[in-house]
């Protein structure tokens, strides 16, 4: 057996037409991602990743339109929230349980032919961006709100989270946020989708898998825990000695670095100007202050660049969003990707198993039970 690779790196796993990382360039579809970011709506990002092409403007109004349709949050499914303990309880472990629960109330999730599939991705996709909201009102003692048949995703997303009419500022960056986070190549939570599905497991498995894998700190969750470092450094003058002290203990400093990316994570510019426009119009530009002096002395000491979770923090805190929503709404993006990974590896499904290298004991004996220590 061949020696394995620690952590997969390197290793091609499969063939795909969604996206590609090659030099340090991240493309949707052979489209670049700042042509993408300056350009596209989510809507446009989720028909492309899907159909492997841009929608027309019939496309484009019928996704978005089936999109807010499926915003609509399902009575059942507030009811199933509300019996959550939404004080205590994390949003992501909240959505990584409510997507679960959603399959209970598709007639037959097992039926995969691209049709069908293609129908309860609108649906999932939607009711992501319904859940995340709902649940984030229900904890604050308030009712969800209902989507506009008018607005785009991105704004029924700020206007279901805040129940008031979204300002500009706050669509440009949470659509730019949308677009950015919609798919990443063979990234852990992806890939745990791919493995769940080819096992020929329904969508809402796929997604859920990906949900727990996203979730980890080294991967979505770290947009939450850089927001949790900012806090904890307070001032821009406490930054470099709180780095310093934290590399000296051999602790990782959240955001920074990337299994692919060796001179920078092309989408963290975009996040960067969003952070430093939006830290500036609230008037705490401390935030935005304190994150390009760790991310100048990590890349000068260490050589790592600052990964797409970095200034994502600073973008949503500017938006008065919850530090532990930051996760969640990077969820409600990726779900487009892994969605178009699901649907891609059902149309050329092998079983993804691998094998290990067994280094445990050889040659052991059954001890019986009373014979044990
Ligand atoms: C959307 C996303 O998922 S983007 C990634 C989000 N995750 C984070 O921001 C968490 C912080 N970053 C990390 O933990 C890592 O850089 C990862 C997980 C992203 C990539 O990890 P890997 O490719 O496995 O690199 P690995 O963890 O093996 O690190 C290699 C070396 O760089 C160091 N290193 C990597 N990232 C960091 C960091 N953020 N801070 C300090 N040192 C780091 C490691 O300590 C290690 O040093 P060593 O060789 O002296 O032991
Ligand atoms: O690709 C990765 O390993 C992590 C990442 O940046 C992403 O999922 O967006």
């Amino acid at each position: 057996m061949t020696t394995p690779t620690k952590g997969l790196e390197g290793v091609v796993a499969a063939e795909s037409s969604i996206s590609s990382i090659i030099d340090d360039q991240l493309t949707y579809v052979g489209i670049p991602i700042d042509d993408l970011a300056e350009n596209a709506s989510f809507e446009e990002v989720v028909y492309l990743l899907w159909n492997l092409k841009l929608p027309n403007e019939t496309e484009l109004e019928e996704i978005r339109k089936a999109l807010v349709e499926n915003m609509k949050v399902p009575e059942g499914l507030i009811a199933h929230l509300k019996s959550y303990d939404l004080k205590s309880v994390h949003p992501m472990a909240a959505l990584r349980t409510a997507v679960s629960y959603m399959s209970l109330y598709d007639e037959n999730p097992e039926k995969l032919d691209r049709e069908s599939n293609l129908k309860r991705a609108i649906r999932i996709q939607g009711n992501l961006g319904a859940i995340v909201t709902a649940f984030a009102r229900l904890r604050n003692g308030e009712e969800p709100v209902q989507p506009k048949p008018e607005y785009t995703f991105a704004e029924n997303f700020i206007y279901m989270l805040n129940g008031r009419a979204p300002k500009d500022i706050e669509v440009e960056a949470i659509d730019k946020a949308l677009v950015l986070h919609a798919d990443h190549e063979l990234n852990a939570s992806t890939f745990t989708a791919r493995v769940c599905v080819a096992t020929l497991s329904d969508m809402y498995s796929g997604i859920t898998a990906a949900i727990g894998a996203l979730k980890g700190p080294l991967h979505g969750g770290a947009n939450e825990a850089v927001m949790k470092m900012l806090t904890e450094i307070g001032e821009v003058d406490n930054a470099i000695p709180y780095v310093k002290d934290k590399l000296a203990n051999k602790e990782k400093i959240m955001g920074m670095g990337h299994r692919v990316y060796r001179n920078g994570d092309p989408r963290a510019k975009h996040l960067k100007e969003m952070s430093r426009q939006l830290t500036e119009l609230v008037g705490e530009e401390k935030w935005f202050e304190m994150s390009i002096k760790i991310e100048d002395y990590i890349k000068e000491e260490k050589g790592l660049p600052a990964n797409v979770d970095f200034y994502s923090a600073s973008v949503y805190h500017s938006l008065g969003i919850d530090h532990d929503l930051f996760t969640p709404i990077f969820a409600v993006s990726r779900t487009s990707g892994w969605l178009a990974h699901i649907l891609e590896q059902y149309e050329n499904n092998r079983l993804i198993r691998p094998r290990a290298d067994y280094v445990g004991p050889e040659h052991a004996k059954f001890i019986p039970l009373e014979n044990r220590e």
